[in-house]
């Protein structure tokens, strides 16, 4: 297949089930998604629909009981353990809702850190036009405690991106930002993908967030049953309600 047209993310007929006997629960429920490179998707859904799930199966964070999952042309759900973490830290980015930069660090060796597991050269001049593409050029000595939620968020961004993945997934990331930086970071995160190309799948739970995004997936009971392109937040909202009233 052309490279080109290899999605960053294939999951074919996945899903997930925790738990054994009457305790058993199928979180994900033959799932079949692909995520093409260069778009932004977010997924929503109402509480205990699989969302988490998801990301981590997608992510290579979590094995999936049936079906299979690629990462560009990688089959995730063939690996063991190690190579999974070996895909997870090389082809795959993360942010979280609680930015997980670590204290002690600067920003700018927080951005490091991924080349640095990887046991890499750390190349000042991408660590610089990575913080300088991010908006935090200025922030690169400060350690976390000295910056904004906002601005450790542009950090974890820019953490996230250093090693070159395929794919970046975000959980709730502006989900402890306020308003007007949540809509700074979101802002960003459409940039990242439209003007460059990155790949970006985030779980959220907020309308205003979904809306930023190209492709809003909306799960219920571990499957994707209803999907919107480009849409508005009242758009994201009446789908929400529907699936609410429909008692997923
Ligand atoms: N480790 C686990 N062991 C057992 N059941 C689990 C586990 N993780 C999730 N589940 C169950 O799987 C289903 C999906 O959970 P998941 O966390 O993916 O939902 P979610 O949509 O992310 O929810 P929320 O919006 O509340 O975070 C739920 O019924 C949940 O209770």
């Amino acid at each position: 297949m052309d490279e080109a047209v290899v999605p960053a993310l294939r999951m074919d007929r996945v899903s997930k089930e925790y738990g054994r006997g009457s305790g058993r629960v199928r979180a994900l429920d033959s799932v079949d998604l692909r995520v093409e490179r260069g778009s932004f998707v977010a997924v929503m859904g109402p509480s205990g629909s699989g969302k988490s799930t998801l990301l981590q199966c997608a992510a290579g964070l979590d094995e999936v009981s049936d079906g299979t999952v690629h990462i560009g042309r990688i089959p995730v759900s063939g690996l063991d353990e190690t190579q999974r973490a070996m895909l997870r830290r090389d082809r795959v980015g993360f942010v979280f809702q609680s930015y997980n930069l670590l204290a002690g660090l600067t920003a700018a060796q927080n951005i490091e850190v991924p080349v640095r597991l990887a046991g890499g050269r750390v190349d000042p001049v991408v660590v610089r036009d990575l913080a300088s593409r991010v908006g935090v050029e200025d922030l690169l000595r400060r350690r976390p405690h000295e910056m904004s939620g906002g601005q450790r968020q542009r950090v974890a961004l820019a953490r996230a991106l250093v090693t070159e993945p395929e794919i970046v997934f975000g959980d709730e990331p502006t989900g402890a930002l306020d308003t007007g930086s949540a809509r700074q970071v979101l802002a960003l995160m459409r940039e990242l993908v439209h003007r460059d190309g990155r790949t970006i799948v985030m779980v959220t739970h907020d309308p205003v967030a979904a809306a930023h995004a190209d492709r809003v997936l909306f799960l219920a009971d571990g499957r994707i049953v209803d999907e919107a392109t480009s849409p508005s937040v009242d758009g994201v909202l009446r789908r929400m309600a529907r699936l609410e009233a429909a008692g997923c």
